[in-house]
């Protein structure tokens, strides 16, 4: 079962650029991790069971994003991810 995704921005080639990605997420929690493109900041979020993400406005631009391996959590988790797509 994967239990890490590797960093990447949302680019999906319909994808709505600008509008709003929300995540929901069920389960173990996990952190987060962004990195700015530019400047290297990283910033971990923690996404706890039933927690939102919002990523809007030119975050995809900006930051990568990736969701790190753990072998501290082996409980599952399920994330939910929707996407405004542009026809
Ligand atoms: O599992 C997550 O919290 C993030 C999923 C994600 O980044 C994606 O589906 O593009
Ligand atoms: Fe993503």
């Amino acid at each position: 079962m994967l239990n890490a995704l590797h960093k990447h921005s949302d680019g999906e080639k319909d994808l709505k650029q600008g509008a709003a990605i929300a995540s929901v997420s069920f389960g173990a929690e996990r952190r987060f991790m962004f990195k700015h493109k530019q400047s290297k900041e990283k910033v971990a979020i923690p996404l706890a069971h039933g927690s939102l993400l919002i990523m809007q406005g030119e975050t995809q631009q900006h930051w990568l994003h990736r969701l790190p391996p753990t072998v501290k959590v082996t409980d599952p988790r399920i994330n939910l991810t929707f996407r405004t797509i542009e026809q």
